[in-house]
């Protein structure tokens, strides 16, 4: 097992991460550590958080090598992700700011109710990973006055997933798409996108 290297900054983050994608294998249990041995700091990363008083948003950090990239997502009080899949992608979360809630679901059985497989509060810090065959799953800030944040990694990038309706199992693609672009104000072309409800 490789050995973490110290990361004191999201600069020290990224660049070990890209490190990491150098080779197209992911080693998923040493970037789950990597990821854990970041100690979030608001000062570092809040350049990219932009919050939005109806929904979640998307903000691209870094587009990665075609292999992976990086965004940081911000969470209102209340505000949570559909229930989706990851498009056979590896789906790592980091919690920045806050917490938030991932209920897990299995894939739909003859368009019968989701079945709820567990139900976990992500603490500040905390790292969580899913990948299709681990299910489905919502993220959601479910603390209705605190503002979240997480960063997320997905591997390979995707710009479409599909969301489920959790009564019928019935699911329809959704585009996911970037509410701001390198800590860069959102231009109207990405607000009008926004992320699926
Ligand atoms: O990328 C998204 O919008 C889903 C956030 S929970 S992994
Ligand atoms: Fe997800």
């Amino acid at each position: 097992m490789e050995e973490v290297n110290k990361i004191t900054t999201l600069e020290d983050l990224l660049a070990e991460i890209s490190r990491i994608f150098d080779s197209d294998k992911v080693n998923v249990e040493h970037l789950h550590k990597t990821l854990a041995a970041y100690k979030s700091n608001p000062q570092q990363w809040k350049k990219y958080a932009k919050y939005d008083k109806y929904r979640y948003t998307r903000n691209l950090v870094d587009e990665g090598n075609g292999r992976y990239n990086v965004m940081i997502l911000c969470w209102g009080g209340g505000q949570g992700s559909p229930i989706h899949d990851h498009a056979n992608a590896h789906c790592f979360m980091k919690i920045l700011q806050g917490s938030l809630q991932e209920v897990r679901f299995q894939w739909p059985v003859d368009n019968q109710p989701l079945r709820e497989l567990s139900r976990t509060i992500l603490p500040l810090d905390d790292v969580c990973y899913i990948n299709d065959s681990l299910g489905l799953h919502r993220v959601e800030n479910v603390s209705y006055g605190e503002p979240a944040a997480s960063l997320h990694i997905y591997s390979p990038p995707f710009e479409e997933c599909s969301v489920f309706n959790q009564q019928t199992g019935i699911s329809s693609k959704a585009k996911v798409t970037f509410w701001s672009k390198y800590g860069n104000k959102p231009n109207r072309a990405i607000q009008d996108s926004r992320p699926p409800e």
